[in-house]
């Protein structure tokens, strides 16, 4: 265990308003100068003005925030690798720019938040270790007030989400599905599902405002692989962005959005005393299960984690007392210390295999002093079965030999004339036992009478109770044939060597049949065996919500749901108008008209995203097809460069070093080609998160735009019919590279259906990578190493790895299959049952052809069934998420004509 102090980096967000506080940061920490107003002059402090110092470790200069977040990220995930715990926590006031340091900004790759930092490296981490076997999964945490929420999977009910403290005081929540992820591009898939189906609100600060705390956790398993397995490390990442605290006299709250506010500034100021309590040594209580918040993280407040505290501020004059608060608070949280260790687990088969090279040596070791002290016939090893129907003939020997009859115990007449049964070990004993029980089976099978034991210390057994019917009640060790050889002493051990005058069975013709209370025995014995084998297959079912593998199966939840069932519930709610009276357009149109007038910033977002996209699938294009064009010129001139030197060797023997002209220039040309193609494919890499990175923003927005499209609709013209499938499902993407998490919202007819068609097979959907596949570079790529550029697979070229990391593996079940199949879009990342979303509007007009397919209408009835039985149930923020509450749309300041957002 090593002391570990809470780190904490400051992050400002620009102001908005030309006025900012002046921050100087020099070794000693970060010092605020309080001043009011210092338009056009920044960093001139105005007399009178106040000034404070702070100590952190680090402050963040808005130039260099990639820096810092890649830096910040790549402290907890080195930690990670190690087997350390780790958490990163953002806190601030609202709109201080917490959820842009988590998750990123919405505009593009390079603003990308801490957590897709920390996924990208943990992948290529793991890509550079061939040696180690990695598990990582991910769950999705959402406290709301004050209850859990799964952002994973919101069909699951708060009540069925709890945390639990071991005797230890260590922390789990249970119940939040796991998910299993195998690369990047789907742990970003979760995490971009996951932010939708956060609660999210609009208050005068922040149009946008988180309304719950969020905590995305990361577990690493890594196992190393080959001949000798070693230990596994096991490590947990939390990266948690906290709701902002908030003076409702500055965001103007009102109604829900004010509850929330309370909730969340209760939970906040609960943490505030922890951090106090924890910084002060001479408190015996932290009130850690005061709030939900505080008690799921107390393993990373002084627990046994790494943690880093990113202090998020609004660089804003108006903003300097929050400003203050939140530097006080990150100074207290440097008093708190964590004890930290690295988590390391045996490898249970590793273990197993460990323990039987020992049991070997011991056996040899054991050989060898037997062998000194003459005792030869010790047997270590099972019986074989000649060696078992030796000592059988020889147990009969001895049951049937001379004096057989007579004998009625040790001692008895006739009994010296009984050769003794050697036993030379435990193992030998045990098999002398087993061959009476089987003689003795055989005995009753083959109609014969089952020899009777001798009664306990006495010579002869009275007829009674020395039957069959009386052995099966008799207790197990008392049973027949065991207690016939049962050796004298405590516990019935004796030393090996000793001889034993095995008691001889009467062979009386007084024994009946084996009686009901034997068979009873029997049938006990068979319901034990059976209970244990129900009990172990048992064991091995997998709790709801610690899935494995099966992240994203078709069985009921995914990534499209969240939307899907807030569409849902606007169409089950049947039409009611906000607007009644007024005439409303069919909703292709209203949702054109929408994209132009209140939609148009998101519709702008969208609109770039994704030509940003677009551009970086072109780009990856012309990278994968440099790449491959490097591979072949490689490839031809390696083979001359070849021949060149057989030639060369023929003609002037093996030692000649002198290169001809031609034979020089084709190294030069190698080692250019090798260069060029090595810095391509590390472009690709990167080129391949950015794309797969902005293929889940483009989703997100395409799904924001939906919903917000959906509750304005509802709005302005009245909740549509439900029969009125029009529009809420249709796609506001019609582009090829669009299509939300389910597989691609199915294309618009006013755009012409291209986006459907185009996404209808591999070779059209992902254009860059669909070029022909090329064998791996072998002699001209870099040898891998850590750290290092992995390079392509065997199995395929530079073109597939860049497919693959695409993600665009079909994870869902048949149902997935069927309606991305009748979407005519190509399965994506984190799909499961998303394509729903994608379904929902194909009631009439919304998709054109696609609506006809069975499959995909039996698929969307399934699930909307699914829905409508759970609807008793639904998490509150799913539902508060479609309708529009009293503080927002009409009423809340800032509104204005925006659509009502999720609140
Ligand atoms: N460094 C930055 N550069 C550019 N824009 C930023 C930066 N930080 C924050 N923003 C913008 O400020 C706004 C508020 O940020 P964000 O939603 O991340 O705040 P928050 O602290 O999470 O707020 P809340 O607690 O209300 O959820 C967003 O529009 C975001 O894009």
């Amino acid at each position: 265990m090593v002391a570990s102090s809470v780190r904490v980096v400051l992050r400002a967000r620009p102001s908005d308003h030309g006025t900012q506080i002046n921050y100087q940061s020099d070794k000693k920490g970060v010092s605020i100068v309080q001043q009011k107003v210092i338009e056009g002059r920044p960093g001139v402090q105005q007399p009178g003005a106040q000034n404070y110092q702070f100590k952190f470790d680090n402050v963040l200069d808005t130039a260099s925030q990639e820096q810092v977040y890649e830096a910040t990220a790549a402290e907890v995930v080195q930690g990670a690798l190690e087997g350390f715990n780790g958490t990163i926590m953002c806190y601030g006031q609202t709109g201080a720019g917490k959820t842009f340091t988590m998750s990123g900004g919405k505009q593009n790759f390079k603003q990308r938040g801490i957590i897709p930092r920390a996924l990208g490296q943990i992948f290529t981490e793991i890509k550079s270790r061939p040696d180690v076997a990695a598990k990582v999964s991910i769950q999705f945490l959402e406290i709301y007030n004050e209850a859990l929420y799964d952002l994973l999977d919101i069909t699951t009910q708060p009540h069925e989400i709890s945390i639990y403290e071991s005797s230890r005081g260590l922390v789990t929540v249970s119940g939040l599905r796991t998910a299993v992820v195998g690369s990047e591009a789907e742990a970003l898939a979760l995490l971009f599902e996951g932010e939708t189906n956060r609660v999210i609100g609009e208050h005068q600060l922040n149009r946008e405002s988180s309304r719950s705390h969020s905590i995305f956790t990361i577990t690493m398993e890594l196992k190393p692989i080959g001949e000798a397995p070693g230990d596994v490390l096991v490590s947990k990442l939390a990266l948690v962005d906290l709701a902002g605290s908030e003076r409702v006299s500055k965001t103007k709250s009102e109604g829900l959005v004010l509850r929330e506010a309370g909730h969340i500034n209760k939970s906040l100021s609960i943490l505030e005393q922890v951090i106090l309590g924890l910084g002060d040594k001479g408190r015996d209580h932290v009130p850690f299960r005061s709030s939900k918040l505080t008690h799921v993280l107390k393993n990373s407040l002084g627990g046994n984690c790494r943690t880093v505290l990113i202090a998020n501020v609004w660089a804003d004059a108006a903003q300097t007392d929050e400003t203050l608060s939140t530097c006080r608070f990150a100074q207290r949280m440097l008093r708190v210390t964590c004890e930290v260790s690295a988590n390391v687990v045996q490898d249970s088969s590793a273990r197993v295999r460990q323990l039987e090279r020992q049991v070997q040596e011991l056996q040899q070791e054991l050989s060898m002093h037997d062998a000194m002290a003459m005792r030869s016939n010790v047997q270590y090893t099972p019986y074989s079965d000649v060696q078992r129907t030796e000592l059988r003939s020889r147990v009969m020997d001895f049951l049937m030999g001379e004096g057989a009859g007579a004998a009625s115990g040790p001692g008895g007449p006739g009994a010296e004339s009984i050769e003794p049964l050697e036993l030379h070990s435990l193992r030998h004993m045990r098999e002398i036992l087993l061959a009476c029980r089987h003689l003795y089976r055989e005995a009753l099978r083959s109609g014969g009478t089952a020899p009777r034991m001798p009664a306990p210390g006495g010579p002869s057994m009275p007829p009674a109770t020395s039957g069959p019917a009386a052995l099966g009640s008799a207790p197990p060790h008392a049973r027949p044939p065991s207690a016939t050889a049962s050796p004298p002493g405590p516990g019935g051990a004796t030393p090996p060597g000793v001889s034993v005058m095995a008691a001889r069975r009467p062979g009386s013709g007084s024994a009946a049949s084996p009686g009901p209370s034997l068979a009873a025995g029997a049938a006990a014995a068979a319901a034990r065996e059976r209970r244990w084998s129900e009990q172990s297959s048992g064991d091995g079912g997998l709790r709801p919500g610690s899935a494995s593998g099966g992240v994203l199966g078709g069985d009921g939840d995914g990534a499209g749901v969240g939307l899907a069932e807030r569409l849902l519930s606007h169409q089950a709610a049947g039409s009611s108008g906000a607007a009644a009276g007024v005439v409303a357009p069919d909703r292709l149109t209203a949702l054109e008209d929408y994209k132009v007038g209140p939609g148009q910033l998101k519709a702008r977002l969208l609109g770039e995203n994704r030509a940003k996209l677009r551009a970086g699938k072109t780009r990856a294009k012309e990278l994968g097809l440099s790449i491959n064009a490097a591979k072949r010129e490689l490839d031809s001139l390696k083979a001359r460069e070849d021949e060149m030197k057989r030639q060369r060797v023929q003609q002037r023997g093996e030692g000649s070093q002198v290169l001809d002209a031609e034979e020089y220039d084709i190294l030069m040309r190698i080692r250019e080609l090798k260069g060029a193609y090595k810095e391509h494919y590390n472009e690709l890499q990167m080129t391949k998160s950015e794309v797969d990175y902005m293929q889940g923003l483009v989703d997100q927005c395409n799904k924001e735009l939906l919903l917000e499209f959906a509750e304005w609709y509802e709005r302005t013209y009245g909740r549509p019919p439900a029969d009125d499938g029009g529009g809420y499902g249709g796609s506001v993407d019609g582009d090829y590279d669009g299509g939300g998490y389910g597989g691609g919202l199915p294309s618009p007819p006013y755009r012409g259906g291209a986006g459907g068609q185009r996404s209808a097979g591999p070779s059209s959907a992902g254009g860059p990578y669909t070029t022909p596949t090329l064998p791996p570079l072998a002699s001209a790529s870099p040898a891998p190493s850590r750290g290092a550029v992995t390079p392509p697979s065997p199995s395929g070229s530079v073109m597939s790895a860049a497919s693959g990391a695409s993600g665009f593996r079909v994870l869902g079940g048949p149902g997935a299959a069927a309606a991305t199949a009748a979407n005519g879009a190509r399965p994506r990342p984190g799909a499961g049952k998303a394509p729903l979303s994608s379904l929902v509007g194909m009631g009439a007009g919304g998709g054109g052809d696609e609506a006809s397919s069975p499959e995909a209408m039996a698929y969307y009835n399934a699930q909307q069934g699914l829905l409508l039985a759970k609807a008793g149930g639904h998490r509150p923020g799913s539902v508060k998420k479609t309708r529009p509450t009293p503080g927002f749309g009409t009423g809340s300041p800032g509104a204005g004509a925006m659509p009502a957002r999720r609140t």
